[in-house]
């Protein structure tokens, strides 16, 4: 599982995500290829490495012609009507994107203009995108959504949202920090913002508050797994201090790390549940994953008063375990949990990285009082197999084939 980690000390924008994307691998090319399928002409994306406060980045940003200034009526210095919900809606519905990206595309420019249509009391409909409308926001939230599935990130999480304070002036007029689109956008959640008092401008930006709605999974939180890449999209604004966002790419596939004990202790939470819903428990075991447990899953079983219901169990370390019980009476309808400890019998286990005719991949080498034997992450060969069209038994035997003569 490929977990993004977001620490917006500095804020979001659409840029600096496009920019920290770009920073942890994602192609400018390949963003531009599926961009096309909008069908959008006008524009142009500058991908630039920069040196911030001596730390290397992405600067991300969308040029637009002079004929769409001139549309959205910026060489006039006046801004005219921008697009509507509703033609945008047709514009990312009517594109060969993947339904995925459309889905995530759609909800934010729903999400954007429920904010707008709160702050200015009218219809969605009426909702005229001033900014948001133009062509570079446009590319940032369908880029955003494009961005988070050629990387194949399966969840997101944000940490240390912070924004500035003080007003600045947009095209409505002088608003105050976090603008009114971004203020509308916290109503009804738990969005953690912090505020820096000694920067007066804004680091939230409409488009970046939409992206963190949107499609983070959870916020302030820690993750376990092997931490791939680290990269930074830096902000345009100038803040006084590092305005840049950091992007980390977990893989927790890898998670199991390396085991040197033979026999270890681990606790078994359990609780059965009767009152929620399939897709409810399957993000309950996503989040459990998510903070770290080694393992979570669900069992049918039959409850009191002949109720079908479901035993959710969760396997961790014991240091874990006010967390997950925490997490457990926050996040879902449980108002007790059981737990065990239990003594564990595993192999040594080391996660390698071996050189093979697809590339580097990795492998975990596990060792039992004289029993040794080799795995592969299932996705990696998955993905292998996908891009070269052969199946899984044919990569596997190729990469073992591979490193035959591999010290491994
Ligand atoms: O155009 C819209 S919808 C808009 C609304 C608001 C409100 O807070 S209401 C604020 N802004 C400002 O425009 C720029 C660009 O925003 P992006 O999200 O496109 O980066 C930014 O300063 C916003 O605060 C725009
Ligand atoms: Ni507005």
């Amino acid at each position: 599982m490929k977990t993004l980690v977001l620490n917006a000390f500095s804020g979001i924008s659409g840029d600096m995500f496009l920019g920290a994307l770009c920073a942890v691998g994602l192609s400018k090319e390949a963003l531009e290829t599926e961009l096309e399928k909008l069908g959008l002409h006008g524009y142009q994306l500058e991908v630039q490495e920069k040196t911030c406060s001596s730390i290397q980045g992405i600067s991300f940003e969308v040029h637009l012609a002079q004929h769409q200034l001139k549309d959205i009526g910026i060489l006039e210095g006046h801004h005219q009507h921008g697009r509507n919900f509703h033609e945008i809606q047709g514009i990312i519905e009517d594109s060969a994107l993947s339904p995925t990206v459309k889905k995530n595309a759609l909800a934010l420019f729903t999400q954007v203009a429920e904010a707008e249509a709160v702050v200015h009391r009218q219809s969605v409909a009426e909702v005229q995108f001033h900014e948001v409308g133009a062509l570079d926001s446009i590319i940032d939230l369908i880029g955003a959504a494009i961005g988070l599935d050629l990387l194949g990130i399966d969840q997101m999480i944000v940490n240390e949202l912070t924004d500035g304070s003080g007003t600045i002036k947009i095209a409505h007029g002088v608003v105050p920090v976090p603008v009114p689109a971004v203020a509308q956008m916290q109503v009804g959640t738990q969005i953690p913002i912090r505020q820096r008092f000694d920067v007066k401008t804004e680091l939230i930006t409409p488009t970046g508050m939409a992206i963190v709605k949107c499609l983070a999974n959870a916020y302030d939180r820690s993750v376990t797994g092997v931490l791939e890449k680290v990269g930074y999209g830096f902000g345009q604004r100038e803040t006084g201090s590092l305005n840049a966002l950091r992007a980390s790419l977990y893989n927790s596939l890898l998670s199991q790390q390396d085991v040197t004990q033979e026999q270890d202790q681990v606790m078994l939470l359990a609780t059965n549940i009767d009152d929620m819903t399939g897709e409810q428990l399957a993000d309950v075991v996503t989040e459990m994953i998510t903070l770290g447990a080694k393992d979570a899953w669900v069992e049918p079983i039959l409850m009191k008063k002949g109720r079908p219901a479901y035993k959710l169990c969760i396997l961790i370390d014991l240091q874990q375990q006010a967390a997950v019980e925490r997490a457990l009476f926050t996040n879902t309808s449980v108002i007790g949990v059981r737990h065990q400890l239990m003594k564990r019998t595993v192999m040594q286990r080391n996660i390698k990285q071996v050189s093979t005719r697809y590339g580097s991949v990795h492998l975990k080498a596990l060792r039992y009082q004289g029993v040794e034997k080799v795995t592969f992450e299932h996705a990696e060969l998955h993905e292998l197999a996908v891009t070269h069209q052969i199946s899984i038994n044919e990569i596997q035997n190729n990469i073992l084939t591979d490193i035959k003569e591999q010290d491994i």
